[in-house]
C-alpha cells in the first residue's frame, strides 16, 4: 500500500501514537485515522529485528520496541539521547556508521553492513544493518530507514572459527618452525659427520641402515655415491666380509656386541690390504618422552688406525732398535735380561749371556772410513743373526759390542753357539776400494745363576770372560768358570785380525 503524502514525521507520528497507546495498555476508540496506525502497529509487532527511522538531519525519529529485547535499552531512552549513533553504536563502528548513513542520504542508494551495538551493561551486540532511503511520492529523499537483525550467534561462531583457524595456523607455524629447525640441525649434524674421519653408521631397531657418513663408506671401501639407507645388516656384512683377514672372528664379534646393551670395547679389525680399523658400538636410546628410555637402534663408529699403529711401531722400533743394524739395542737388552731372569727364577732354568766384542774394528774404520765400518757392522749383524736360533735374542749394545741372550740355556749349547759365532765372524770377507779386509770377535760366556745372582753381575761376568778372550789372544771365546776367575777354554787358536793393510 502507498501512503500519500509521505513524511517521516507522519509515519513516525502514527508509530509513536501506537507506541504510547501500546505502552498505556488502553485501547483508543477506533476511527478512520487509526486505520493506518493499526496497520503500522501490526507491522511493528511482526518485526523481529530492529527497525528505526531517521529524518534528513539523521536524527532518530522512531525505533521499534524490539530494541529493548535486543539491547536492554528502551526506545524512549534512545529517542531522548542526543544522538542515535553515540547512544547505541559501539565506539569502534561509529564513524563508519555515520559515514554510511550520510552516503545513503546523499546518494539514495541503500547500504548493508555489519556493526556492533552497545547493550545495557556495556556488552556488545553484533547486528547486520540495512540502510535505505525513504522517499516521498515525488521520489525525494525524506529520511532513512534502518533494519537490523541480531547476528551475535553467527559472529560468535565466526569468532570461534577464526580463533580455531588462528590456533591451527599458530600450531602449523610452530611445527613448520620445528621442522625447519630440525632440518637445519640435521644438515649441521650431517655436515659435521661428513668432515670427520671417523666412520659413523646408525642402524635402526629393525637392523636396517638409518644413516652413514662418507668416512664409513671409505673405510669399508663402498662406492661414494651408494645409497645404503634401509639395507639390512646381514646384507651389509656380506658386502664387506671379503675385505677382512678373519671374517669369522669379526662376525662373531658383531653378534656378541649386538646382544649386549653396554658400550662395546674397541675391537681391532685387520683388513687384507694391511689396514687396521677399530670399531666401537653403543645402543641409541630415544628421548624418553613416553616415561622410560628405550633402544631405538645402534651406532657403530669405525676408525682407521693404520697410521697410528705404524707410527707407534716406528716409535717402538726407534726406542728399542739400533738404527744401523736394526738389532735390538741396549735398552731392550736390559728389559729382556730382566724378563728372562725372572722366567728362569720361576722355572728353575738358566739364562746364558754371550758378550761379543769385535777385534780390530777400529783399524777398518781408520783404513777404509766410517762407511766401511758401518757396512761391516751391518754384514756382521746379518750373518750372526743367521747363526743364532729363533728363541735366542741378538743385541747391538753399542760400538762394536754385541750380546746374545739365551733362555733355558745349557753350557754346552752356549759353547757351541760361541764357537759358531767366532768361526762365522772370522770367515767373513770384505773388500773395500779393491782391498780385502776381515776381522774377528772375542766372546765371553756367563750363565745365570751359575756365575751371577742378578742381571748386572751376569753382564759383568760375561764381560770379564770376553776380556779374557781379548787378553789371551782374541778370536776366541771364554767361559766364566765359578766366580769367573778360572781360565776359560779358548778356541780357535789366536789369529791377528787382517785389516787388509799390507
Ligand atoms: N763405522 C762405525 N764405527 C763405529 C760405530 N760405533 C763405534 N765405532 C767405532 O768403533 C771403534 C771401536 O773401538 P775399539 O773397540 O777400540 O775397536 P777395536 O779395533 O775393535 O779394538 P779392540 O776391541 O781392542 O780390538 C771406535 O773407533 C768407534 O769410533 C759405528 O756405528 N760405525
Amino acid at each position: 500500500m502507498a501512503w500519500a503524502p509521505f513524511t517521516v514525521a507522519g509515519l513516525v507520528g502514527g508509530l509513536a501514537g501506537w507506541a504510547v497507546f501500546a505502552s498505556s495498555g488502553k485501547r483508543r476508540p477506533a476511527d478512520e485515522a487509526c486505520c493506518e496506525t493499526d496497520l503500522l502497529r501490526q507491522v511493528v509487532e511482526g518485526v523481529h529485528g530492529l527497525e528505526a527511522l531517521f529524518d534528513t538531519s539523521l536524527r532518530l525519529e522512531w525505533i521499534s520496541p524490539s530494541l529493548q529485547r535486543m539491547t536492554g535499552r528502551t526506545p524512549a531512552e534512545c529517542l531522548a539521547a542526543p544522538g542515535f549513533v553515540e547512544f547505541l553504536v559501539h565506539d569502534a563502528d561509529r564513524r563508519y556508521c555515520q559515514r554510511c548513513m550520510r552516503q545513503v542520504l546523499e546518494s539514495g542508494r541503500g547500504e548493508d553492513f555489519e556493526m556492533r551495538l552497545t547493550r545495557e551493561g556495556g556488552k556488545v551486540l553484533w547486528v547486520a544493518t540495512h540502510w535505505r532511503a525513504l522517499r516521498d511520492a515525488g521520489g525525494r529523499v525524506r529520511g532513512l530507514r534502518m533494519a537490523a537483525e541480531d547476528i551475535q550467534g553467527r559472529k560468535e561462531a565466526e569468532y570461534k572459527l577464526l580463533e580455531t583457524v588462528a590456533q591451527l595456523r599458530r600450531a602449523q607455524a610452530l611445527s613448520e618452525n620445528y621442522l625447519l629447525r630440525s632440518n637445519d640441525e640435521r644438515q649441521r649434524l650431517s655436515a659435521l659427520l661428513n668432515v670427520i674421519r671417523l666412520g659413523i653408521l646408525f642402524m635402526d631397531r629393525d637392523h636396517r641402515v638409518l644413516y652413514y657418513n662418507r668416512a664409513m663408506l671409505d673405510i669399508w671401501r663402498l662406492p661414494a655415491g651408494e645409497n645404503l639407507i634401509g639395507v639390512r645388516d646381514v646384507v651389509l656384512e656380506s658386502r664387506v666380509v671379503g675385505l677382512l683377514e678373519s671374517p669369522d672372528a669379526y662376525l662373531s664379534h658383531i653378534r656378541q656386541v649386538v646382544e649386549s646393551l653396554e658400550v662395546s670395547k674397541p675391537f681391532e679389525i685387520h683388513m687384507k690390504d694391511g689396514r687396521v680399523v677399530t670399531d666401537v658400538s653403543a645402543v641409541v636410546e630415544d628421548g624418553g618422552g613416553h616415561g622410560g628410555r628405550r633402544g631405538i637402534g645402534r651406532v657403530w663408529i669405525y676408525e682407521d688406525v693404520t697410521e697410528q699403529r705404524n707410527t707407534a711401531r716406528k716409535l717402538v722400533a726407534l726406542a728399542e732398535r739400533d738404527p744401523l743394524t736394526n738389532l735390538f739395542n741396549r735398552r731392550r737388552f736390559h728389559e729382556e735380561l730382566e724378563r728372562l731372569l725372572a722366567d728362569a727364577e720361576r722355572h728353575g732354568t738358566r739364562v746364558g749371556l754371550l758378550a761379543i766384542d769385535l777385534d780390530g774394528f777400529k783399524p777398518i774404520n781408520d783404513a777404509f772410513g766410517h762407511q766401511a765400518g758401518d757396512e761391516v757392522l751391518v754384514t756382521l749383524a746379518r750373518e750372526v743373526g743367521g747363526i743364532i736360533r729363533r728363541n735366542e735374542l741378538f743385541f747391538r749394545l753399542g760400538g762394536d759390542e754385541f750380546g746374545v741372550l739365551v733362555p733355558d740355556a745349557e753350557e754346552n749349547d752356549l759353547i757351541g753357539l760361541a764357537r759358531r759365532i767366532v768361526e762365522g765372524v772370522a770367515a767373513l770377507r770384505f773388500e773395500f776400494a779393491g782391498r780385502p779386509a776381515h776381522l774377528t770377535a772375542s766372546l765371553g760366556i756367563a750363565l745365570y745363576p751359575d756365575h751371577a745372582g742378578d742381571g748386572e753381575a751376569l753382564i759383568a761376568a760375561a764381560d770379564h770372560a770376553m776380556y779374557r778372550s781379548k787378553n789371551e789372544g782374541r778370536n776366541r771365546w771364554s767361559i766364566c768358570a765359578g766366580a769367573c776367575s778360572e781360565s776359560a777354554r779358548m778356541e780357535p787358536p789366536r789369529e791377528e785380525p787382517d785389516t787388509g793393510e799390507d
